[in-house]
């Protein structure tokens, strides 16, 4: 939908933003300190360069008590390094948490305001296909997974579209740093 690219947006007007899905990479990743207990979980998705990525996603999407096992390793990480981050910016005004599964782990209770980034559902399939290792039938498990933009974007607090021009989109992400900051002031 164009969350990380939103997420960009934000940073390069001075918010801190906590990249969730990079949370989980750096943890999965070459050294990282779940590979133990992925590997006990999935035998023979490991190396020290970190997970096979779509060994596992071969394994999860499309298999609910995988997915679940595998959630209950990596969520709690997450979540210590999300309070990590939190602590490390405990002075700044405004930070933003970009959490992929916000609606789904019952996360908005963190957060003073939810922003949903959306964009025309052919568009989101139009560039999630592109993606390398990205499949039609992938596709849909995953979306089967996950709360519908719709919900989404009945439970936001603002919505950010970006199936407009990347210009649109920066001018709306300005216009609700500003409005942010002006409430802050008052
Ligand atoms: C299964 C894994 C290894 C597959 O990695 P891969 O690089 O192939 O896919 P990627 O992480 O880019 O995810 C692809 C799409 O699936 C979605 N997705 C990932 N995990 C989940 C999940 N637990 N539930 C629903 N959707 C998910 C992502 O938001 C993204 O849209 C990886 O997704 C993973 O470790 N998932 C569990 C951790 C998690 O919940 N991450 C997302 C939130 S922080
Ligand atoms: N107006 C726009 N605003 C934001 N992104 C846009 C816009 N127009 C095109 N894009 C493109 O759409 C893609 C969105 O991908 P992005 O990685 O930001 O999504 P994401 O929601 O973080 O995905 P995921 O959670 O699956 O990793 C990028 O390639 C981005 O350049």
């Amino acid at each position: 939908m164009g969350k990380s690219a939103v997420a960009g947006m934000f940073r390069s007007l001075g918010v801190p933003v906590f990249d969730a899905d990079a949370a989980v990479h750096r943890l999965q990743g070459p050294g990282g300190r779940l590979l133990p207990a992925i590997e006990a979980l999935f035998p023979g998705t490991t190396s020290a360069a970190g997970i096979d990525r779509a060994a596992i996603g071969k394994a999860v999407f499309g298999n609910a008590p995988a997915l679940a096992a595998l959630e209950r390793i990596v969520h709690p990480a997450v979540a210590e390094e999300r309070r990590s981050f939190l602590r490390r910016h405990r002075s700044r005004p405004i930070v933003v948490l970009d959490i992929p599964l916000l609606f789904e782990k019952g996360g908005a209770d963190l957060v003073d305001l939810v922003v949903v980034v959306s964009a025309p559902a052919w568009m989101q399939r139009r560039r999630v296909l592109k993606r390398p290792g990205m499949t039609v039938e992938k596709f849909r498990r995953i979306l089967k997974l996950q709360t519908s933009d719709a919900v989404k974007r009945r439970r936001a607090d603002v919505v950010i579209e970006t199936g407009t021009t990347r210009q649109r989109t920066r001018a709306e992400v300005a216009h609700l740093v500003t409005c942010m900051r002006a409430k802050l002031r008052r």
